[in-house]
């Protein structure tokens, strides 16, 4: 596949990076990651991954066939700039929420071939619920190589453009929801009286099972919770009270809103590029 580059060395990147080289897609001297101006960070990872890693954006697209955009949506511009003149036929792989094919082509000031990503943070173990859509300019094999790549790390479904936010929302933003559960479980566990690292044990292994019998159960996952909750039993105790303080609506809420945020950073970022030229 060639070499890859991560414009951006932050939480993502190394996500993927990690969950590449655990699948073994890329060999360490394949991989190089940029940052703005965070060393001790470069320093890190190049220690950790044995990786190539650089300030000098540059030298990165010339060496690489797949440039992954992993800066913060607000860094973009000065994320691209200095090196569109350097884009020829690298694949570019955005994984920025938000920011549409037309805002990145607009900063490339061309037509190029772009794909935009979803993964979320469980890519460095192998485990990324990743959609991808591609811009009109990306061949099919191009689709085929993302899709292979964001495999390697995961599963990948390809969807249109205009469903990326809600993809974001849902699964980008979604280890964060459920990081949040375990919080609160924790917290509730040790007020019921048990230490916490058993609590932890217990919770962990909870979450594992209930995943993956949803994954392999051909039962709908409101047959699993009915054989959980006996009649006037503790799970119904239990649920009765999640109803009543509004747990469906504060998750469907959550999702609606991380959706709109998305859509959201997209108008932010556009008005600011207006404001930029403007000056
Ligand atoms: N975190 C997540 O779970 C997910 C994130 N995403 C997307 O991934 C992107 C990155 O997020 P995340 O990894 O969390 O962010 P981080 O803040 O952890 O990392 C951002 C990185 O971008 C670098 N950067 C900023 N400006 C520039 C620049 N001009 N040139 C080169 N590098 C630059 C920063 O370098 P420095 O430190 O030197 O400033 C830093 O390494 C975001 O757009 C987000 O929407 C998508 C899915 C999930
Ligand atoms: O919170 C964010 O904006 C990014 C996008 C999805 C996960 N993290």
């Amino acid at each position: 596949m060639g070499s890859i580059g991560f414009i951006g060395a932050g939480s993502m990147a190394e996500a993927m990076v990690a969950g590449l080289l655990k699948g073994k897609v890329y060999k360490p001297e394949e991989v190089v990651v940029a940052n703005r101006s965070n060393s001790a960070r470069l320093e890190q990872l190049s220690k950790m991954y044995g990786i190539k890693t650089t300030h000098d954006k540059e030298r990165l697209v010339k060496e690489s066939s797949i440039i992954v955009l992993a800066m913060k949506p607000k860094d973009i511009q000065a994320g691209i700039d200095g090196i569109q003149e350097l884009i020829e036929n690298q694949l570019i792989v955005s994984v920025l929420a938000g920011i549409s094919f037309e805002t990145i082509t607009n900063i490339l000031g061309k037509q190029t071939a772009i794909v935009r990503a979803m993964p979320n943070t469980s890519a460095a173990i192998g485990k990324s619920a990743t959609a991808i859509a591609a811009s009109k300019d990306v061949t099919n094999e191009q689709i085929e190589t993302c899709k292979s790549l964001f495999e390697a790390i995961g599963i990948c479904k390809l969807v249109e453009e205009n469903q990326l936010d809600a993809v974001t929302g849902l699964s980008g933003s979604g280890p964060a929801y459920i990081y949040y559960l375990v919080e609160a479980m924790e917290k509730a566990a040790i007020e019921v009286g048990l230490e916490s690292a058993v609590a932890r044990d217990l919770i962990v292994q909870t979450l594992l099972g209930a995943s993956e019998m949803i994954a392999i159960s051909e039962k709908h996952p409101s047959q699993l919770r009915k054989e959980v909750t006996s009649p006037n039993g503790t799970t119904e105790a239990g649920i009765t009270i999640l109803k009543e303080r509004g747990f469906e609506d504060s998750l469907v809420t959550c999702i609606k809103r991380a959706t709109e945020r998305a859509t959201e950073l997209k108008v932010m970022f556009e008005d600011e590029l207006i404001t930029i030229e403007k000056k």
